[in-house]
Order: structure tokens, then sequence, then C-alpha cells
């Protein structure tokens, strides 16, 4: 059996992984791609996501190729993923497979950090594709290979870019668990927006889940609500433009609200109406629908804006439409003491 070895964090798995992969299987004529990921890198001091949720996404995205494979055995070692243990224990346990590793040409540019990377090519045919274009002066015995490029990396796709390098059922793995999309706003908006987005975002859970909603949901058009708010007028305009000219009228720090609700789905793939419609109205409290409600309420009641918001909470836990009905009423005297 020839079997090509693609070690990675994969935190998480895209299409960059998937291509090297198929590529393997085209150039080196091997029976199967074993994906190893790792318990701990060594040349990566970030924590990673849990094993259980690496595991779980290369699981759905390797479901449809019968020749890719998982293998956990750095996840079943304890203490740092060094490449030259998994080989030896691969040697050991399959000593007729020959055995290839793949890896791309960033990690060939750094492989003399590796450990004991003499041994190393003496243990797999090293194989290095390309991520960009560029080969790379080496001095071991590796072989290179362009590939088609897939401008793709995983700590893009943490920061909520490039999302479309995914396959669609990871993509919805990771809203399902939560996974990086703290990071997504945190990358677009000021730490203290941050902040509220985040407190906004378990406030429209509590309020849902007092009224049967969904909480997952009402979350999200919390941490999303305010996506669009750092953006300028001159970023803001096209997309007014693209999507509700008639809405330039109002003022521009009203905007954000209807930029967002687009943003959401061309940017983050979240494609579910009552997400839109409530950030599309969560600025001017101009929709009834009851997660239009909650975010309007959740926003303005956010105990990060320091003011006494305890009885007010509890009122829009207990009856959503008359808690409504009060902040926005709250919300008109606000603005009329500010001269709007
Ligand atoms: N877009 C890509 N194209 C080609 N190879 C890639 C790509 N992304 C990652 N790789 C390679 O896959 C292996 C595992 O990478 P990993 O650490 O999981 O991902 P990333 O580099 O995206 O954070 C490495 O050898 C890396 O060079």
């Amino acid at each position: 059996m020839k079997i090509a070895l693609l070690g990675g964090s994969f935190d998480p798995v895209h299409y960059g992984h998937l291509q090297m992969a198929k590529e393997a299987v085209q150039v080196l004529k091997v029976d199967e791609v074993w994906f190893i990921p790792a318990k701990k890198t060594p040349l990566k001091d970030r924590i990673l996501t849990s094993d259980t949720d690496r595991l779980a996404m290369l699981k759905i995205a390797l479901a449809d190729f019968p020749q890719f494979k998982v293998n956990p055995i750095e996840m079943q070692r304890e203490g740092t993923s060094y490449t030259i243990d998994t080989l030896e224990a691969l040697h050991k346990q399959y000593p007729s497979y020959t055995f290839y590793w793949l890896i791309g040409n960033d990690q060939l540019e750094q492989f003399d950090l590796w450990k004991d990377p003499d041994r190393l090519v003496q243990l797999a045919h090293f194989v290095c594709f390309d991520r960009d274009g560029k080969l790379v002066q080496t001095k071991y015995p590796i072989q290179q290979f362009h590939m088609e490029p897939m401008p793709v990396s995983s700590s893009e796709i943490r920061r909520g870019n490039k999302l479309n390098y995914l396959d669609e059922e990871v993509l919805r793995y990771i809203y399902q668990h939560r996974l990086y999309v703290k990071d997504f706003i945190k990358e677009r908006v000021s730490p203290k927006r941050f902040s509220h987005s985040v407190s906004v975002a378990h406030l429209c859970e509590e309020f849902a889940k007092a009224h049967g909603l969904d909480t997952q949901k009402a979350y999200y058009i919390g941490l999303f609500h305010d996506v669009a708010k750092n953006l300028s007028k001159e970023v803001m305009e096209p997309w007014m433009d693209c999507i509700c000219q008639e809405n330039k009228k109002y003022p521009v720090a009203v905007w954000h609200g209807f930029v967002g609700s687009e943003i959401i789905k061309r940017v983050f793939y979240i494609h579910d109406d009552q997400i839109s419609h409530a950030i599309y109205h969560h600025v001017l409290g101009t929709s009834h629908d009851p997660y239009a409600m909650i975010i309007f309420c959740a926003d303005k009641l956010d105990p990060l804006r320091g003011y006494p918001v305890k009885d007010s909470i509890a009122c829009v836990k207990q009856d959503l439409a008359k808690g409504f009905e009060m902040v926005q009423e709250e919300n008109r005297k606000y603005l009329k003491g500010k001269g709007n």
C-alpha cells in the first residue's frame, strides 16, 4: 500500500488541505491519504480548538472521499506532536507500507526547525506542494510539485474570511458549536463594541429562552447585530446602493443595521431570513417579529451600558410585546433629549 500522510492542526480543515490530498492521489498514485490532526503542534504556540471538534470537522469534510481517512495517532499520544514519533510508530505498525509525507511550501521553508529532519526524510518520501506558486530551495531530498492554488489558510478562516473555502457542512458545524465566531466579530469592531456584542448575544439568548424561541438564532442575531458598525460611510454606501437605496434618507448612524443584514449573508454565509430581518430592523425597532423585538430590547438594555436595567429586562422576559413598547418609548424620550 502507498499512503500519503498529511499532518496539520486542521483548525479548521479547508479546501487547501483537500486539494493537496487530491493532488497526492493524482501525482503520487497513492492508495489512500491519511489526515493526521496534531494534538499539540511544535511550531505554533496557539491553543488549538478541542480535539473533538477538529476531529469532527475532519470527518465531515472527508466523508465524500473514500480514499481520504483520518488517523488519530497524534491525538492519542500526549504531549507535543512530533512527526518523527508518528512516522516511527506508523513504520512499526505497517512495516510493508510506503509512506509519503505531504507538506506545503511554508513548512518546507522551516523544515530545519522540525525535529530530526535528516531521519524524517529516511522514514518517508517527503513531498512538497506549493501554496502560492513558489518553489523553495532546499538541501533535503524533497520532491516539489505545483498544485492548483487554494489561497486560504485556517487562520484566515478563524478570523471570518474566505469561509467559502470550507465544506458547507463544516461551516454548519462551526456555527452549531460556536467555534471561532466571536473572533469573526472581534476582527471587525472596536474592543468596546465587541464586549457589547457578546453581552447582547447572551441577553438575546435569555430573552429567547423566556419566550420559547430558538436561543441559537437569538445568540447569532445578538453577536452579529453590529457587525457593520465600524464601517465608514464610503464603505457602506455601495452596500446601501445595492440593497436598499431608499433607506439612504436615514442618518448614516442607522445604516449599519441594513448593511449588517446583508454582510451576514455575503461574508458569513448565514442564510436565515429571521436573522437578517432582525438585524435589518434592530436600530429603529421597526418590526414586530419576535426576534426583531428581542434584539431591539437587548441592544438597548445591555447591562454594559451602565444604566439600571434589571426591572426592564425582567419586564421583557415576562411580556415581549409590552417590554418592546416600553423600550421603544424610553428610546424615543432619549432621542428627543438628544435633540433628534
Ligand atoms: N491553502 C493551502 N494550500 C496548500 N497547502 C496547504 C494549504 N493550507 C495548508 N496547507 C498545508 O497543509 C498542512 C497542514 O496545515 P495546517 O497547519 O493544518 O493549516 P494552515 O496552514 O491552513 O493553518 C501544512 O503542510 C500546510 O502547509
